[in-house]
């Protein structure tokens, strides 16, 4: 096979974990919509000792699944991050 052909099969490949990627955000973002409603203030929402929390928990689940620690730790706090603007954003004005 070709190596541009190679690519394209990768491509198609990443194309559907993407898929699934996003999928498993959407179900994510529920969760953390649900948790955001219990909480009673913005320091609330950021919660930093749980942040790190979740760090360390997807640090070792990357080490079980042979990932990048600094991939997963980094991909984490982005999304954590863009989760929390998302809390602050929805909750009701204090
Ligand atoms: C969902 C929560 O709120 C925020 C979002 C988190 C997350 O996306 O995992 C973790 C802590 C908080 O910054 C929570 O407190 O559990």
């Amino acid at each position: 096979m070709s190596t541009a052909c190679m690519l394209t099969e990768i491509r198609a490949e990443i194309d559907r974990l993407d898929r699934e990627i996003v999928a498993l955000i959407g179900r994510r973002e529920e969760l953390v919509r649900r948790a955001g409603r219990l909480k009673a203030d913005a320091d609330a929402v950021r919660a930093p000792d749980r942040v790190e929390q979740v760090i360390g928990k997807v640090r070792a689940l990357a080490g079980e699944s042979g990932a990048d620690a600094d991939v997963v730790e980094a991909t984490y706090r982005a999304m954590i991050a863009a989760f929390i603007d998302l809390e602050l954003r929805v909750r009701p004005e204090e």
